[in-house]
């Protein structure tokens, strides 16, 4: 394990109203979706996990873990990681019909060009 991805679970519904208020105020906003119901909001109570960027090919992985009846999000490196490198993970975005594209600039050689 590298470091948990830390954050306030929340409901779709309310990880919808955050989201719309943390963009009225001009925050970056921070989240991760856990299941097709929760989300976990890091942009106020997260840690430096939030600032993971994704990569086409990455040397660590995201995965949700049942915890005490809840979640948490644990960040594993996958390969030997060296001194200065930076961590990443593959964001595993859906990609929907209609929705803005995320240019992807991971610079991999097998980078798929958009995170969604
Ligand atoms: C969780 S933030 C990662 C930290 C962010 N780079 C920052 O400085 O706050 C996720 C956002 O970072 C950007 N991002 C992350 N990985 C990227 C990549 N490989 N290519 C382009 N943008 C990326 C996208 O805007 C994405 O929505």
């Amino acid at each position: 394990m590298v470091i948990e991805y830390n954050g306030t679970i929340l409901r779709n519904e309310v990880a919808i109203r955050k989201e719309k208020i943390y963009r009225s105020q001009n925050r970056a906003v921070f989240m991760f979706r856990i299941d097709s119901e929760h989300v976990v909001d890091a942009t106020l109570t997260g840690g430096i996990a939030r600032y993971i960027n994704h990569s086409c090919a990455p040397n660590c992985v995201a995965e949700v873990v049942t915890f005490e009846r809840g979640y948490k999000i644990i960040i594993s490196c996958i390969r030997r990681i060296e001194k200065g490198e930076e961590l990443c993970f593959n964001y595993q975005f859906d990609s929907v019909e209609g929705q803005h594209k995320i240019a992807c600039h991971c610079g991999a050689p097998e980078c798929r060009k958009w995170i969604n």
